[in-house]
């Protein structure tokens, strides 16, 4: 029995019309994964926007956005109003929600669905096959200990299409960057809270303490030995405006 139906049940299967059987009618989980400043904010936003274009309701989700603010923000300098979504929340509440106002629900966007509970993203799966949600989900695959987010795992365990997000960050060295450095007072850390939300070459402004933790992608030579490259004496106390 699905925990969850839809009132205007617009998108139920209909038999094709000489048909034997129905074509199922299913929504699609879809994960897009990437290290930091791959891209993946911009994808999610333009993602949003074709879909909207088409005339199709959407949500955008997000929790812990770089800005501090419920909204996807991405450094290309676009930038959404959003539903912030801590560990509590039942998405399907969220929808349901929605339904009750009389407002369809096509698809769903979720930026830095790193930080998705399993839970959560068992309610996304649960969305996408019961009621025929699109789902999108945006967000880094590991940790700065190069250790999967439980999100992201039940990502990779769920989703109907795994994507990797095409744009290349590279490391210092010129090689592809895959991995996470989180570097405090110039040092990679190897120890520390999953969830420290901050930005990649710059220090936040007004960052949770220490003041001086950044990000730094690096290829998986140099997040191992800790070599963020010949730039670091300065980098580490660079801050843009
Ligand atoms: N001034 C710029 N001109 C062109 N591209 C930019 C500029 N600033 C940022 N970008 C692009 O935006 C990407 C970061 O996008 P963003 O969506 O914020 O990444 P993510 O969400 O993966 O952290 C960078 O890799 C770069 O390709
Ligand atoms: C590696 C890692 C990252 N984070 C935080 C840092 C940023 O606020 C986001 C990722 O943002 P982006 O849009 O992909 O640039 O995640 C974290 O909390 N813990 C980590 O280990």
């Amino acid at each position: 029995m699905p925990l969850l139906s839809d009132p205007t049940d617009a998108l139920s299967s209909v038999p094709a019309a000489g048909s034997r059987r129905a074509t199922p009618v299913v929504g699609h989980l879809r994960f897009y994964y990437g290290p930091m400043d791959c891209g993946k904010s911009t994808l999610a936003l333009q993602v949003d926007h074709n879909q909207a274009r088409q005339g199709r309701k959407g949500l955008l989700l997000v929790h812990h956005d770089r800005s501090g603010k419920p909204q996807i923000s991405s450094r290309i300098g676009i930038t959404r109003q959003a539903l912030e979504v801590h560990g509590e929340v039942d998405l399907r509440d969220l929808v349901r929600a929605r339904w009750a106002e009389g407002t369809r629900v096509d698809y769903l966007i979720v930026d830095e669905a790193q930080f998705l509970t399993p839970a959560q993203v068992d309610q996304l799966a649960e969305l996408a096959d019961d009621v025929q949600v699109d789902v999108y989900c945006f967000g880094i695959a590991t940790d700065f200990r190069s250790r999967m987010f439980p999100g992201s795992r039940r990502l990779f365990e769920l989703a109907d299409d795994l994507e990797p997000v095409q744009v290349d960050v590279l490391c210092w060295c010129g090689l592809p960057a895959r991995f996470n450095a989180r570097v405090a007072d110039g040092v990679v850390m190897r120890a520390g809270d999953t969830v420290l939300v901050a930005d990649t070459d710059r220090e936040l402004p007004d960052s949770a303490p220490p003041a001086t933790v950044r990000y730094q992608v690096l290829c998986r030579r140099h997040f191992r030995v800790g070599d963020l490259g010949p730039a670091v004496a300065g980098r580490g106390q660079l801050s843009f405006a």
